[in-house]
């Protein structure tokens, strides 16, 4: 189609968010620096109201004008009218959304292209969305998938048959499987071991097609695991690290709990960050372990506690305001770069991984679903900048004892020297020359070309 008012190129990139999560705001990151690129491309970003709302600012749809070839799109969430979630199962709400796909993807994308008066030239999706093989296929454009988790599990979802196949026949280690080999049988994310539920299937058949891609986009960097990395090269057509994504560039500090300067007065690598990520309630009897073993470390504590941290957390463990700070909130980036912090407790969320690299911080894992056992495992035994919690749960004993190894003594001093060979090949990554901004040219290529 001949280029339009808003592309004088007629380039048109399609992108489709999963609305959960912090998926849609790591590929909206993402989309932006492509669309910064490119200016002269339009860009179409479908994600659910909801998720759009909170990644624009002030209810817009577009972001003024900072991205004006941006313009984001309302898909239907799935849930009938006046819905509101159980609460009982936090998937239900990802569920009810997977039955209404594709079909809200492809009827707003046709009046985007409508709208734009261009159709698609390329469709860039959240790695999920198995069924962009075939939209793309149709379309006769490219399919560039973006996985915002960690690199094992990409393997382990393409190798979901064989994994299947000598669960419970093999030893312990996943080392029939190439790239796998430091993993255990139990670091598998369950949903590899049982699709019987939407979320799984949909893993299953994205595992399926991304061979098929033009190119498969990863939040992660070359250096990181060369094994892993050097598997996804032979398995995928093209793989490219593109990331850390959040260095590129880092979020401005907003700091509304006061977080940075209440760190600045503590003593350098003292304090335990504790925080899981967006969406993880630990079971109350695994938070009491935490406090208690907070308390038996007698180190300063920040802690983004998701839930109603007044009910849930005693009040004299709230009250020694002095050792410790409770948020609803921190600015998770700028607490792992500062000095003061020695010791990060974590699910493991790839992010979250991730920016505790950035910072050079050991971590204490607790992984809770999905993917997180794998990148758990990687840390402590791939990486060794951090240990698992011994049982896989907080309990008192075994998160103090996780603690003193990573705060305290020789092990922990090589955990953060090991951590911080990882923070320079994360920076270098994304300099001028590094390899994820070579990678990022090459994507925008694939992408505008
Ligand atoms: O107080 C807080 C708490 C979190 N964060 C940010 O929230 C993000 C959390 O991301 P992540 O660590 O990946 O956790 P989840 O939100 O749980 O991520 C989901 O998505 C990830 C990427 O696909 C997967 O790796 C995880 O398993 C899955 O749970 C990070 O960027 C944090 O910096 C803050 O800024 N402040």
């Amino acid at each position: 189609m001949a280029g339009t008012e808003d592309s004088p190129t007629g380039k048109h990139v399609a992108v489709f968010a999963f609305p959960f999560a912090t998926h849609a705001l790591a590929l909206l990151r993402l989309v932006r620096r492509i669309a910064e690129a490119s200016p002269a491309t339009m860009f179409s970003f479908l994600s659910s109201e909801k998720s759009n709302l909170a990644c624009f600012s002030g209810g817009r749809r577009d972001d003024g004008g900072t991205c004006p070839n941006l313009v984001a799109y309302d898909v239907w969430d799935g849930a009938p009218e006046g819905y509101v979630p159980s609460g009982r199962n936090p998937v239900e709400p990802v569920e009810i959304f997977l039955r209404a796909v594709p079909g809200n993807f492809e009827s707003v994308l046709r009046a985007a292209e409508r709208e734009r008066g261009c159709n698609i030239t390329c469709l860039l999706t959240d790695a999920f969305y198995w069924f962009g093989a075939d939209m793309a296929r149709e379309r006769s454009v490219p399919w560039v998938p973006v996985w915002t988790a960690g690199p094992s599990a990409l393997i382990a979802h393409m190798e979901t048959d064989s994994i299947r196949q000598i669960f419970g026949t093999s030893g312990k280690m996943l080392d029939a499987i190439p790239g796998l080999s430091a993993m255990r049988m139990t670091d598998v994310p369950k949903e590899i071991l049982d699709a019987t539920t939407p979320f799984p299937t949909m893993l299953y058949r994205m595992g399926q097609v991304l061979p098929q891609a033009t190119a498969v986009v990863s939040n992660s960097f070359e250096d990181i695991d060369p094994i892993v990395e050097g598997e996804l090269h032979s398995k995928l057509r093209k793989f490219l690290d593109v990331g850390p994504f959040v260095l590129s560039p880092p979020p401005p500090l907003s700091d509304e709990h006061g977080c940075i300067p209440w760190l600045d007065k503590q003593e350098t690598a003292s304090v335990v960050y504790v925080s899981f990520g967006s969406m993880i309630r630990p079971p109350p009897h695994e938070i009491t372990a935490i406090v208690n073993a907070l308390d038996k470390a007698a180190s300063p504590f920040l802690w983004s506690f998701r839930g109603d941290a007044q009910a849930e957390l005693p009040r004299e463990f709230l009250e020694r305001r002095t050792r410790g700070k409770v948020v609803p909130w921190a600015p998770q980036l700028h607490v792992l770069g500062h000095r003061a912090v020695g010791a990060f407790v974590t699910h493991c969320g790839w992010n979250s991984v991730l920016e505790s690299m950035i910072g050079g911080v050991p971590m204490v894992g607790r992984p809770f679903f999905g993917e997180q056992s794998m990148n758990a495992r990687a840390v402590e035994d791939v990486w060794r900048i951090g240990v698992a919690v011994e049982g896989g749960a907080f309990t008192e004993e075994a998160t103090a004892d996780a603690l003193e190894r990573v705060l305290a003594g020789e092990e922990g001093k090589r955990m953060r020297e090991r951590a911080g060979a990882l923070k320079e090949m994360a920076l270098k990554a994304v300099e001028p020359q590094g390899s994820s901004t070579r990678n990022f040219k090459a994507l925008v290529e694939i992408v505008t070309g």
